[in-house]
């Protein structure tokens, strides 16, 4: 669980790092069902990594919600020396499946909170209607409690600290 302020709303996130290995695929995709936002990471230092996310994403078409958000991130931009996927292949691949796209580095924490921002923002964007409506609520509330507020005030009270109990 980690909290992040996007627009000045905070936001709880919950994170799971799911195994890359074929044998934990099972239990893999039940994280999908769940899931509303999605990071699609292959490390820039391995070509292989990078082939692997077209099948990282067709798994993810199949298992999770229609609306979820996805990512592309290719990690490990501290490894320069080791590179083998170019960042355009990594722009070229995102733009194909109509994701955004960063380059990170665990290590250093280049872009790791820019993404988790993104992501975080996509998914509050996809959720804009359930968000107004309980910004909406959260507004009425305030105002009837106000409104109580004032109708227990006697008449010309207004200054006086002593004249409601409520
Ligand atoms: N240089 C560098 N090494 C990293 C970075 N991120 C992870 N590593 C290293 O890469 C190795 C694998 O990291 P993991 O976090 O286990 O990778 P994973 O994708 O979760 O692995 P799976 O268990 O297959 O899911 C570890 O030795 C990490 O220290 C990074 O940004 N830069």
């Amino acid at each position: 669980m980690k909290t992040i302020e996007v627009d000045g709303i905070k936001v709880r996130i919950q994170i799971w790092d799911t195994a890359g290995q074929e044998r934990y695929q099972t239990i893999t995709k039940q994280y999908y069902r769940r899931a509303q936002g999605i990071f699609l990471v292959y490390d820039i230092s391995s070509e292989r990594s990078y082939q692997h996310i077209m099948k990282w994403a067709s798994d993810v078409d199949e298992y999770a919600p229609d609306g979820v958000q996805k990512i592309l991130i290719g990690n490990k931009a501290d490894e320069e020396q080791k590179r083998q996927v170019g960042r355009e292949q990594g722009l070229q691949l995102a733009k194909e499946y109509g994701m955004d796209f960063y380059e990170t580095s665990a290590c250093t924490n280049f872009n790791i909170k820019e993404s988790f921002t993104r992501l975080t923002e996509l998914v509050l964007q996809a959720h804009r209607k359930e968000l107004d409506g309980l910004r909406l609520y959260a507004a009425d509330e305030l105002n009837l409690a106000e409104l109580e507020e004032e109708e227990c005030k006697p008449e010309g009270a207004e200054n006086s600290p002593k004249a409601c109990w409520c």
